[in-house]
């Protein structure tokens, strides 16, 4: 069979397209080159393969039909050996231990058992609503903390909130170190491992080793201390019910008690951060259209009433709500370019050949802003999920839309089910409570709003004015009803 390389931008001698690499706003640096070489783009960087794949077709081909090939992950030094994060599963080569956590963690977060975390979660969203009454201008720091407080507790149980919040803490800054090494050029020793052998006291301040230090031992610290608290309160006979407990129990002798620590550490670590953004796009998007924002507080109004606050029962009879919250993933998908895969054999795909080794970078952004599936599809439009715009039935392709924004195949997003019912409750609650509007000018009058992202390797909302408003005159009742 001919084969031939894989179109993309013109290589230089032995550094190849280092240069082309972005390292800041790259998911337009990565959509510039979609548009100008096709759904699948080939860079090379110091003899290392990249392919960045945006075409829904071909990654469900590859990570999926294809997946035995193209689950991998790369190896960073400064992530794996000098942060020591390879126990979060996430970061885990394609093999027996990352397959052993995974289905761990399917254990406690299918779609069978999310009913029990129903509780919880409302519980957890309640409290947020009221903590938004109290202080509204905080609302991005009282969301983070509402999903990151509702992780912790599904994980490990009720803990004191002077806790939970310095937990939180470390946990984000693990992130925020290791969100630093997807960037690449960030850190030498990623391209010339050896680096990590010397001595931190060499490095004048410390460097990169000082940073990998500070940063390992948060995640340790992170991870272990909520785990030790639950083996501690099982002795006690006092633990309440959580992925930790419900696991040690039902395993019982029998407990790989460090997979369970580390699969428990990795839910907040791969889980909050993405939840947190999509709360954030989705304030923007009902500040930049009222439209939408009256269309979902009627659905509310009428289905939930004035009267009580939305619950799970609701969730069938909100298809606006359901759309909406559709609509944040696909507007701005909080990983826009995945995690890279790293393919493990050689491959032709429809002619072109994919060495082993090759880093598979998914441009999910892309695909979901593809204008023949999503017309517009800048434009917040949560119509686009309603299947009565089909005239009855939804197409294959925007049904597959939730599959491509956890990226489909063998490492698709096993949070999934959850992020469903988490941003459903969230969002039709902060709706049916308050109206989220521009922030008003000297003159009285709205000032106007753009939605605007970073367009990083993370898409967050950029910063923009906002204010919060109780809809009702009983809100804070109604609260204090759903507490007692
Ligand atoms: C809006 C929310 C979320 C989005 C859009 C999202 C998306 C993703 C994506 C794109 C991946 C990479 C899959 C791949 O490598 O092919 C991923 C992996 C992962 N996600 Fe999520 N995620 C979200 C929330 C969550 C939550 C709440 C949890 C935990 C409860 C979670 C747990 C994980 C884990 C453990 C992995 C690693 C899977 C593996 O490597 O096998 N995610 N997610």
């Amino acid at each position: 069979q001919r084969t031939s390389t894989a179109p993309g931008p013109p290589k230089l001698p032995l550094i190849g397209n280092l240069f082309d690499i972005p390292t800041r706003r790259e998911l337009l640096a990565y959509n510039a080159m979609a548009d100008k070489y096709g759904p699948i783009v080939h860079l090379s960087v110091l003899g290392k393969n990249i392919f960045v794949i945006s075409s829904a077709r071909i990654l469900l081909e590859l990570f999926g039909h294809r997946g035995a090939n193209y689950s991998g992950r790369p190896h960073s030094s400064m992530l794996h050996d000098l942060m020591d994060l390879k126990w979060i599963f996430a970061f885990k080569s394609y093999g027996t231990s990352w397959r052993d956590n995974r289905k761990m963690f399917h254990t406690q977060f299918q779609e069978s058992v999310l009913p029990d975390l129903q509780p919880l979660q409302l519980k957890s969203t309640h409290a947020v609503l009221r903590t938004i009454l109290a202080s509204p201008n905080d609302l991005f720091k009282h969301l983070h903390y509402h999903v990151g407080s509702c992780l912790m507790e599904i994980t490990y149980g009720p803990d004191t909130a002077p806790r939970t919040s310095r937990l939180i803490g470390m946990a984000d800054d693990v992130i925020t170190a290791w969100s630093k090494v997807a960037v690449p050029g960030s850190y030498l020793v990623d391209v010339l491992p050896f680096l990590r052998f010397i001595p931190e006291w060499l490095i004048p301040g410390g460097g990169f080793k000082k940073e990998a230090r500070i940063c390992k031992a948060k995640a340790i610290e992170a991870r272990d201390a909520p785990f030790d608290r639950v083996k501690a309160e099982m002795t006690a006979g006092t633990a309440p019910s959580s992925f930790v407990a419900n696991l040690l129990t039902s395993l019982g002798s029998n407990a790989d008690t460090e997979m369970i620590k580390t699969c428990a550490g990795t839910v907040y670590m791969a889980g909050t951060e993405a939840l947190s953004v999509c709360l954030q796009a989705f304030v923007m998007a009902m500040v930049t259209c009222p439209d939408v924002q009256k269309k979902a507080q009627a659905e509310l109004d009428e289905v939930v009433g004035k009267d009580r606050l939305p619950d799970f029962g609701d969730q069938s009879a909100l298809p606006y709500c359901n759309a909406i919250v559709k609509e944040v993933l696909r507007w701005n998908p909080p990983a826009p370019l995945a995690s890279p895969h790293l393919s493990v054999n050689s491959d032709i795909f429809e002619g072109y050949e994919i060495p082993p080794g090759s880093l598979i970078v998914p441009n999910l952004w892309k695909i979901l802003h593809d204008p023949e599936i999503y017309p517009n599809p800048t434009q917040f439009r949560p119509e686009r999920f309603l299947a009565s715009e089909y005239g009855g039935e939804l197409p294959r392709e925007v049904l597959e839309t939730l599959e491509i924004v956890f990226a489909p195949g063998r490492r698709i997003c096993p949070g999934r089910y959850f992020v469903h019912t988490q941003l459903f409750i969230s969002m039709a609650s902060l709706l049916s409570v308050f109206d989220l509007s521009p922030v008003l000018d000297v003159n009285g009058n709205k000032e106007k709003v753009e939605a605007d992202f970073t367009y990083g390797l993370a898409c967050h909302p950029a910063p923009f004015k906002f204010s919060v408003t109780p809809r009702r005159p009983n809100v804070q009742e109604l609260l204090d009803m759903a507490a007692a």
